[in-house]
């Protein structure tokens, strides 16, 4: 998906929401444990219910990867299901020396190796430059690179200063030369919604991935009014606090409910921002 279909996509909805498919069987309702792959007829009935409100979903892979083959088998399913006008994330964070990165991207976005077909994946920055370049050898596709994560740990690395002002900054800065705006996003946690506008400085067009509202407390509001840019530029995640809003047999109603209040929320921060 291009850069342009992506922000006609979020127009059209009025939306920069991505669901999170973060689907952990044991949170799977019982009455869908009777289906031959109940994370795939969970996930099915969360994509039909949600489809409306958001532009893009991220599965996590290591809740199918959990599983084995059964559960690389429900994320296959799942990827070919879901509408081909969506943005798909594998929130894999990968990365590695070229070669093995190289098939690390083969495994997200060449279908006719792996079965899956990623518009894009997350991928860890800090081997460098020959370990994030194989994934933008796929064309069309997309890399979305770790910059300043949502968890407590974050401040371990990625705030350290450099010469040159912190790690995340020049992953930001060194990681422009590699691809633009049109292949290459970045992962910024809602929980650090006091760095956006500094990180709007050093990368104004960028899509940003943000991840951290709904279960970790992160404020849309601040996100969306420090972090969006001409073309919204935002893809904000929110996961459990979704695909889990029941437990019970009502969950994918209960799923639409929450996906349409952040829609909601979202039309109202475009309106205003974007006019
Ligand atoms: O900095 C990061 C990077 C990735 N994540 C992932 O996003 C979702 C968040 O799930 P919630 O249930 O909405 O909290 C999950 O897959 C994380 O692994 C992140 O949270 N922060």
């Amino acid at each position: 998906m291009t850069y342009e279909a992506l922000f006609e996509h979020i127009q059209q909805k009025q939306s920069y929401l991505c669901v999170g498919l973060d689907t952990d069987l044991r949170k799977v309702p019982a009455h869908l444990h009777r289906e031959p792959d109940p994370i795939f007829a969970f996930n099915r009935q969360i994509i039909d219910a949600t489809a409306d409100y958001c532009v893009a979903y991220k599965p996590n892979v290591a809740f199918y990867e959990a599983l084995g083959p059964r559960g690389w088998e429900s994320l296959q399913k799942t990827v070919e299901y879901i509408p081909k006008t969506y943005f798909t994330i594998a929130d894999a964070k990968r990365g590695d020396i070229g070669n093995t990165s190289g098939l690390y991207a083969r495994t997200f976005f060449d279908a006719s190796s792996s079965g899956l077909d990623f518009d894009a994946v997350t991928v860890a920055p800090y081997m460098g430059r020959d370990s994030v370049t194989p994934f933008l050898d796929f064309e069309g596709k997309w890399v979305i690179l770790l910059a300043l994560t949502s968890n407590v740990g974050s401040d371990d690395f990625q705030r350290l200063p450099t010469p040159e002002g912190t790690l995340y900054e020049q992953v930001l800065r060194t990681s422009q030369t590699w691809a633009g705006p049109d292949r290459l996003m970045y992962v910024v946690g809602a929980t650090q919604a006091d760095a956006l506008q500094q990180i709007r400085q050093l990368v104004p067009e960028h899509f940003l991935l943000v991840p951290g509202v709904g279960a970790q407390g992160g404020s849309l509001e601040e996100v969306s009014r420090y972090g969006m840019n001409r073309s919204c530029g935002l893809l904000v995640n929110a996961s459990r606090s979704i695909i889990y809003a029941s437990a019970g047999p009502d969950f994918a109603e209960k799923a639409r409910q929450e996906a349409q209040v952040l829609q909601l929320e979202m039309a109202r921060y475009l309106e205003k921002y974007l006019g």
